[in-house]
């Protein structure tokens, strides 16, 4: 019998944690402030991104903090960076703007390490930005330190179910910058044997069927990718697997979600699984409404201090 891993607990109570120091921001002129930059103009990616975006600004106003959303998809491609450049220079400078994400994936022809270079690690509410990515090869602090949303909120997940991963045999399907790469790395931090899977791998099912947990992280459905598809079905687990789903995309024409593990089959031999729609999603958000209190403690140091004129 399956237990369902849900993220509504963890989104609830980031809120109400969330509430709390938005106030104490507050009573020294911080409102936390997010801006949030859409690249991409191909019809899937745009239409996924901004129900993404729409949620985490949802999310953030909820709260009492303020959100803005950018929309650069309709630059030419040749100004595409540039443009986006010149508007992280802008929130890097503004005061009132208390933490920034560059909603991925950026189009390819966008020069995504320059992006990621030049904004400002103390407003990274990601931590994908060069500095905040190299602390991950240290220890981290799954409490206190701002971390990539979705590793972060699947690894709160796991704590909140007691799933154990010390010692065990991990899959990660996909190998992204966003997911793939940053938790394998978390993972091996926690002592979990890590084996990461990706579009080139010579083969993936021996691996996932001896796999204690399965993290599907691709965003390849068949039903809006015919090349090189990806989805996680019953019959490629083990009894008593821990499923973890978290890839998916929105189909523009449809407007439905299409994800990277079928429930219906994973369901009935897994142990443990995250809905598609209740699971990987909310607990990434809730870790966005954290990372972005943190990153708004760490502006309003900045600027405080910057206002107290010494003799
Ligand atoms: N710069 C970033 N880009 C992207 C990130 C990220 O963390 N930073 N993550 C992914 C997905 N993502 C956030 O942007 C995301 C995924 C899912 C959800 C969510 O709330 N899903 C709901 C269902 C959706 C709905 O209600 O329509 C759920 O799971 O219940 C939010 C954000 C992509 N890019």
């Amino acid at each position: 019998m399956v237990t369902w891993i849900r993220g509504e607990g963890l989104h609830r109570q980031a809120k109400e944690w969330a509430r709390e120091h938005v106030k104490r921001l507050e009573e020294v002129g911080i409102t936390p402030k997010l801006a949030i930059i859409l690249l991409n103009d191909d019809p899937v990616e745009l239409a996924t991104q901004r129900r993404f975006a729409s949620l985490k600004a949802r999310d953030v106003r909820e709260v009492g903090g303020e959100a803005e959303i950018y929309e650069l998809h309709d630059v030419p491609p040749e100004r595409r960076t540039k443009e986006a450049l010149r508007l992280i220079e802008s929130l890097n400078k503004r005061d009132d703007v208390t933490g920034v994400i560059i909603q991925k994936p950026v189009p390819p022809f966008v020069d995504e390490r320059a992006l990621f270079a030049a904004l400002s690690p103390e407003k990274d509410v990601d931590a994908l930005t060069p500095d905040n990515k190299k602390r991950l090869l240290d220890r981290f602090d799954l409490d206190n330190d701002v971390l990539p949303c979705t590793p972060a909120g699947i690894l709160e997940l796991f704590r909140m179910y007691g799933i154990e991963i010390r010692g065990k045999d991990v899959v990660v399907v996909g190998k992204g910058e966003l997911v793939g790469k940053p938790l394998s790395v978390m993972l091996m931090q926690l002592d979990a044997t890590v084996t990461v899977l990706h579009a080139l791998s010579k083969e993936r099912e021996p691996y996932v069927k001896r796999a204690d947990i399965v993290i599907s992280a691709v965003g390849r459905p068949p039903e809006i990718y015919r090349d090189n598809p990806w989805r996680l079905t019953g019959e490629m687990i083990k009894e008593g697997v821990v499923v973890v789903g978290v890839g998916g995309k929105v189909d523009p024409i449809s407007g439905k979600w299409h994800f990277d593990v079928d429930e219906k089959s994973v369901a009935e031999k897994a142990s443990y699984l995250t809905p598609n729609i209740g699971g990987v999603g909310l607990a990434t958000r809730a870790r966005v409404l954290k990372n972005l209190i943190r990153t708004s403690y760490q502006v309003a140091r900045l600027v405080v201090s910057s206002r107290i004129v010494g003799p």
